[in-house]
């Protein structure tokens, strides 16, 4: 309840503009107005008609949040793939068109006023001019507790002589924050863009202005929980971690809101024919690409495997081709494989036919696949994903390993012998299911990511 007197709380929400940033902080956003609260989310315009078109009437006429939309400075024709160019763009364009904003949502009347700003921490420098409007200040993180303490410890990496200006590893060494947190190698840091430093420099930059920024603001939330990763929690200042993020219904629709694509909602009948624990689940999110080379081989592994499979192939899955499978391949595998271009993902993995999942180990999917207790075959592809890929393999123990060949190819052999491995490996199965059930409990009444979501809820109203 809010105090009599007090401004009514409403939050601003800001994303970075892409899927993986986008879909957990409108999960937050959607839990945190089901409390009551208003809450207005900013997308690019861009984003936002990807996210608009991929609402169902149903969904749009339910959703409790307001979506609105800033420009992003790019021209209409750009792909605006993630890169410098929509980097520099975001950087340039975003701080003046928030501020143009608030101020015309505060000037309307004192009980619209923007109370707080939740930023994306790859864009936490935005807070430092939402702030001075007279919004608190909150960081998102959409990835690892580990990732985000590792952003706060930049300053003392670069004075330990660790990281140089670019964000590269200075002695190619590993960096370590903890025992018990996996070490980073070289390229394998969350602003890591191997063979482009020019994009990697500037993305560093961010994430150090993020950081200077995260110190200052009231909380750090994070689509984590506590006894996930605890040593990185704990290098953490005013740190909530509210995960797992879930969707807060089921109504097998794109209702949670946030996809850039409509979901291919055929999956549920095609899964619930599917024998229990049968189906092999293979998702790259929503940025990996793949050489035509490597497409074939994954296609003929999972024919190789025999068994039924349920394969995301986005449009722009073979880097900026037109993507073609191997001759035959549709009509071979037609009895038992489902290719889709977009998945109702967080409910497939739920579905009780999911085997495993072969995964670039994106956070997000790597917190929807724990959270239903799926193992993983791990098939990172940039940034924060090996580091994820550590956790899932080395500290979790909930899966296995693809080594790519001498020519970087993980090939058909490598693929299915690991997915025969991982299936038949009993303690990563127990172990997936012990991990499912800590999930679910931290995000169950009394336990951690709960409380703290209630300390947050408690924070805004008063
Ligand atoms: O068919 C699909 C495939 C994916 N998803 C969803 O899309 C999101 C994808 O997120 P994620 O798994 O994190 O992958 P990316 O899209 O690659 O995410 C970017 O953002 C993440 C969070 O910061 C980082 O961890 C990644 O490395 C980065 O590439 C998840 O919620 C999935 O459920 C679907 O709904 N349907």
């Amino acid at each position: 309840m809010a105090v009599k007197g007090k401004r009514q709380p409403h939050v601003l929400a800001v994303p970075f503009p892409a899927q993986g940033h986008v879909r957990p902080l409108m999960k937050l956003c959607r839990r945190i107005a089901s409390r009551g609260i208003k809450v207005t989310f900013v997308n690019t315009e861009h984003i936002h008609a990807k996210v608009v078109a991929a609402m169902s009437e149903e969904d749009k006429r339910q959703n409790p949040i307001q979506l609105i939309s800033i420009p992003d400075g790019l021209p209409p024709d750009d792909d605006r793939s993630p890169g410098f160019e929509l980097m520099e763009s975001v950087i340039r364009t975003m701080p003046g068109n928030l501020r143009n904003l608030i101020e015309k949502i505060n000037g309307r009347s004192s009980d619209e006023k923007i109370t707080c700003v939740i930023a994306d921490i790859t864009i936490g420098w935005i807070l430092d001019v939402t702030q001075k409007l007279g919004a608190e200040s909150v960081v998102f993180q959409s990835a690892a507790a580990a990732g985000m303490a590792m952003v706060l410890q930049i300053p003392k990496l670069i004075r330990a002589g660790n990281l140089d200006m670019n964000g590269s590893v200075k002695k190619n060494e590993l960096i370590n924050l903890s025992d018990n947190i996996p070490s980073w190698r070289k390229n394998e840091l969350p602003w890591s863009f191997p063979g482009d430093l020019k994009t990697q420099s500037m993305v560093f930059e961010t994430f150090m202005a993020g950081g200077k920024t995260a110190h200052r603001a009231k909380w750090l939330l994070c689509n984590t929980f506590y006894e996930l990763e605890p040593p990185a929690c704990n290098l953490i200042p005013n740190f909530l971690p509210v995960g797992p993020l879930l969707s807060t219904n089921n109504s097998k629709s794109s209702a949670i809101g946030g996809s850039f694509w409509l979901e291919d909602t055929t999956c549920f009948s095609w899964l619930d024919k599917q024998q229990i624990g049968s189906v092999i689940y293979v998702s790259f999110g929503s940025i990996a690409v793949f050489s035509q080379d490597q497409l074939n081989e994954l296609a003929l592994a999972l024919e190789i495997s025999s068994r039924p499979f349920l394969w995301v192939v986005r449009s722009n899955l073979a880097n900026g081709s037109i993507v073609k499978f191997p001759n035959g391949f549709l009509e071979r595998v037609a009895k038992r494989g489902k290719i889709v271009e977009w998945a109702p993902q967080e409910e497939v993995l739920a579905h009780s036919s999911i085997a495993c999942f072969i995964s670039h180990c994106g956070w997000n999917s790597t917190m929807e696949g724990l959270t239903m207790g799926v193992p993983f075959l791990c098939w990172p592809y940039f940034s924060d994903q090996f580091h994820n890929q550590s956790y899932i393999c080395d500290m979790w123990k909930i899966g296995l390993r693809l080594n790519p060949d001498e020519n970087g190819l993980r090939s058909r052999l490598e693929i299915s012998t690991k997915i025969e491995m991982l299936l038949s490996d009993y303690s990563i199965k127990t172990n997936a299911v012990k991990l499912k059930e800590m999930a679910l409990e931290s995000v169950s009444g009394s336990e951690s990511s709960s409380q703290n979501f209630e300390t947050f809820i408690y924070h805004l109203k008063n």
